[in-house]
């Protein structure tokens, strides 16, 4: 696959390691025993190991691999929502994340100040929003629930407004997490429609999903990644053929 020069990379990731600490849970005897046989409470999982690649200016990669391989972490870590524990993430632009539904969004408010709050993390003014609020608010099809806590949501009107509120972002790259096969069929293919039309305007795209056909169709590169490491780089179809083949 094409490596993009540093120049016109979006994102670049290099040598990356990220590790999370497991604690695991003993009774009072169990512990004080392990403190006496100084055994450690917790273990160190390495979720990613090494990964290292770069994504350029308007590419769209899809990230594939099985549950657990770290597809989602490596998500974060481009959103900057997690930090390396080696090497390095390098992102050029404003990016808006789609990545573990209703982030950002508070239960006891209302859609109508989610939006508000979530575009403002998302890096937009208010009058940006103010500007943006209908076409939002029609995109998500939310109706008449927008001034209803978003606690009383289901979880396919969640995603549709957060969905909403990221595609009216201002961005340069946009990273999505699963969060496509939420929605229903026709709001997926508007999701899917729309992502599109980023991708014409030479925006930037990395998209976790398990349906690997839309996202083999929507991506022409795909990373593979088996057990936190990166196992394909290539196009996307060949990608999904190598994660078929086990
Ligand atoms: N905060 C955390 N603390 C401990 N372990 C974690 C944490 N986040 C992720 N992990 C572990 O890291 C591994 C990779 O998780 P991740 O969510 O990135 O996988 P994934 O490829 O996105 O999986 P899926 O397809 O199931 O969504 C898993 O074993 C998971 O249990």
């Amino acid at each position: 696959m094409p490596r993009t020069s540093e120049t016109d990379a979006r994102i670049i990731v290099r040598n990356v390691d990220k590790r999370f600490v497991l604690r695991h849970t003993h009774s009072l005897k169990e512990t004080f025993i392990s403190l006496i046989r100084r055994k450690s409470l917790v273990t160190t999982f390495e979720a990613l190991h090494d990964i290292d690649f770069e994504i350029g200016e308007g590419e769209s990669v899809a990230l594939l691999g099985f549950n657990g391989s770290g597809k989602s972490t490596l998500l974060k870590l481009m959103s900057g929502v997690l930090r390396p524990d080696r090497g390095q993430i390098l992102t050029r632009g404003r990016i808006a994340g789609l990545i573990e539904v209703g982030a950002g969004f508070h239960p006891d408010l209302s859609g109508r100040e989610n939006v508000y709050l979530n575009a403002a993390i998302l890096g937009m003014s208010r009058k940006e929003v103010d500007e943006r609020f209908d076409d939002i608010v029609a995109f998500s099809e939310i109706g008449d629930f927008i001034d209803t806590e978003v606690k009383h949501y289901s979880s396919g009107m969640f995603v549709r407004l957060a969905f909403a509120v990221a595609i009216h972002t201002t961005l340069d790259i946009m990273l999505v997490d699963e969060v496509l096969s939420v929605g229903d069929e026709p709001f997926q293919k508007k999701c899917i429609a729309k992502l599109r039309e980023l991708q014409s305007q030479g925006k930037t795209m990395v998209v976790v999903s398990h349906d690997l056909d839309t996202v083999s169709r929507l991506c022409e590169r795909g990373i593979l990644i088996n057990k936190g490491r990166v196992v394909f780089d290539g196009g996307s179809a060949d990608a999904v053929a190598a994660m078929r083949a086990g």
